[in-house]
């Protein structure tokens, strides 16, 4: 049976770009948040998160009739769930993943489910958060008149499909990029690649629910564990006096070493947060993954600690100042480069910390936004060539394009991105 209307439940940086891609595809699409806001703006054919090229998609899909935005699910024939899944901010030392808003976006779409619809997790999920999901809806549906089964016989067909788009490229890799496609049976798996190939034009490969959750997991697992050894060398050779910039182009000369680039610290609301989902469910076995979450969760600690010494080698070398009187240039905000996402950002934190803890004045560079976060209202935002005029310290944070090749940033300067080196 073809999918006539599709609908995406939660329609931020995953579910909106991809509601609208099926609409660009000629697809009837229902696209359903519960921020009143983000419904409003999307059926005005606006967008309300910043991702090139996704404002003309979504404009036209609007237009054109194709995509509407609504706060309660209606019937649809395929339902992707794209909906957060953070850890549990309990304050404890292994974060445990928050599997609430999937329970409220199942409880929402039981009512209007039929028969041989297909219902799609795409939210980054713990092992066995697919399986937990299809009980959650044959349950709900149990005293309704249509009661769920599940199992290769099922009357709904669930399926695990987690999204690996880039932030900044998501236009282009999702229509690019291989999809992992698990279904809880063959029959879910299959009508899933039918429905991504729709616009998928990677290559969409069959498993099961388990194995694509913890492949999603290993990916994002993978490259913090490759940034927290990068973290690790920038430290090692901070005592040893050796430039890591250096010391890393050289090793990448060997054809079969790629090391990655170490920061201030691991941002994002994706790398930060999905190894956790593996440590949680096996604390002792994942000792690799574990580790380098602490290392990298540790780098701005060491980044403030840094920014100390500098302030006290600058009043050692100045002593007709007071340290009400020394100025600090804060580089960059958000969480990478050339983004105004300021989510779990490391740059933000380090600032914030400054802010607090330093009596002269802070300055913040931070050209992709408008406004300072309240955390940093003593701090003032300020233009790239003011800060640096002023500035008795330079605290690079971010790799923003707007910051490099400047030679007049080198004087009293913190360089966590080692853009001084390019
Ligand atoms: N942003 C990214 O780069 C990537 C995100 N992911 C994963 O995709 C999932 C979604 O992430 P984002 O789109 O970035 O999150 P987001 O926060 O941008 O968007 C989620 C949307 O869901 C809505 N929502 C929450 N509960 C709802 C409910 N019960 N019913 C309907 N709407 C609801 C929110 O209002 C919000 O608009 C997460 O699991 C994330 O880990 C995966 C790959 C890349
Ligand atoms: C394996 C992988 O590359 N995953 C991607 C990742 O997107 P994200 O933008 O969070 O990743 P990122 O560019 O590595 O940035 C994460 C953080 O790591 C830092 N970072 C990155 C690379 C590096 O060499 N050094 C470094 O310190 C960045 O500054 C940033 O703070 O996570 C996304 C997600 O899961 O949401 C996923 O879809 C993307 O494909």
């Amino acid at each position: 049976m073809p999918f006539e209307t599709i609908s995406v439940i939660g329609l931020g940086y995953i579910g909106l770009p991809t509601a609208a891609m099926f609409a660009s595809r000629k697809k009837k699409v229902i696209g359903v948040d519960v921020n009143q806001h983000a419904v409003d703006t999307i059926n005005q054919g606006k967008i309300h998160i910043v991702e090139p090229d996704l404002d003309m998609i979504v404009h036209a899909a609007v237009s054109e009739g194709y995509l509407k935005a609504v706060t309660t699910p209606e019937p649809a024939d395929a339902f992707l769930i794209a909906v957060p899944t953070p850890f549990k901010d309990n304050g404890a030392e292994i974060p445990e993943p928050d599997l609430t808003y999937i329970k409220a976006a199942t409880k929402a779409i039981a009512p209007v489910l039929k028969k041989g619809d297909l219902v799609i997790l795409e939210s980054t999920s713990p092992v066995g958060a697919t399986e937990q999901m299809a009980e959650w809806l044959s349950k709900l549906r149990a005293d309704l008149s249509f009661p769920l089964t599940h199992g290769e016989n099922a009357d709904v067909n669930v399926s695990h499909c987690p999204e690996r788009v880039l932030p900044g490229h998501v236009v282009r890799e999702l229509v690019e990029n291989d999809r992992v496609i698990g279904g809880i049976s063959s029959k879910c798996s299959e009508r899933s690649v039918e429905l991504y190939k729709t616009f998928v034009q990677g290559e969409c490969v069959i498993t099961n629910a388990r194995t694509a959750e913890m492949a999603k997991l290993t990916e994002n697992s993978s490259r913090d564990v490759q940034i927290a050894f990068a973290n690790e060398l920038s430290i090692i050779c901070d005592k040893l006096d050796i430039n890591v910039w250096e010391l890393i182009a050289l090793a990448n000369r060997h054809p079969r070493v790629n090391i990655l680039q170490p920061g201030p610290g691991v941002g994002g609301h994706c790398i930060a947060v999905d190894p956790w989902f593996i440590v949680s469910k096996n604390p002792k076995e994942a000792r690799v993954i574990h580790t380098a979450r602490t290392v990298n969760d540790s780098k701005p600690e060491w980044v403030i600690n840094k920014v100390k010494l500098a302030i006290a080698d600058f009043l050692q070398s100045n002593p007709e100042k007071t340290v009400c009187e020394v100025t600090i240039a804060c580089y960059g905000l958000a969480f990478k480069k050339n983004i105004d996402d300021l989510r779990e950002s490391p740059a933000l934190n380090i600032t914030s910390e400054v802010c607090a803890f330093h009596s002269g004045q802070v300055l913040i560079v931070e050209p992709n936004i408008h406004k300072l976060p309240n955390t940093l209202q003593s701090g003032f935002l300020v233009e790239f060539e003011n800060a640096i005029e002023l500035a008795d310290i330079n605290l690079i944070l971010v790799d923003h394009d707007e910051f490099k090749f400047s030679n007049l940033i080198r004087k009293n300067t913190i360089d966590t991105k080692g853009i001084c080196n390019e």
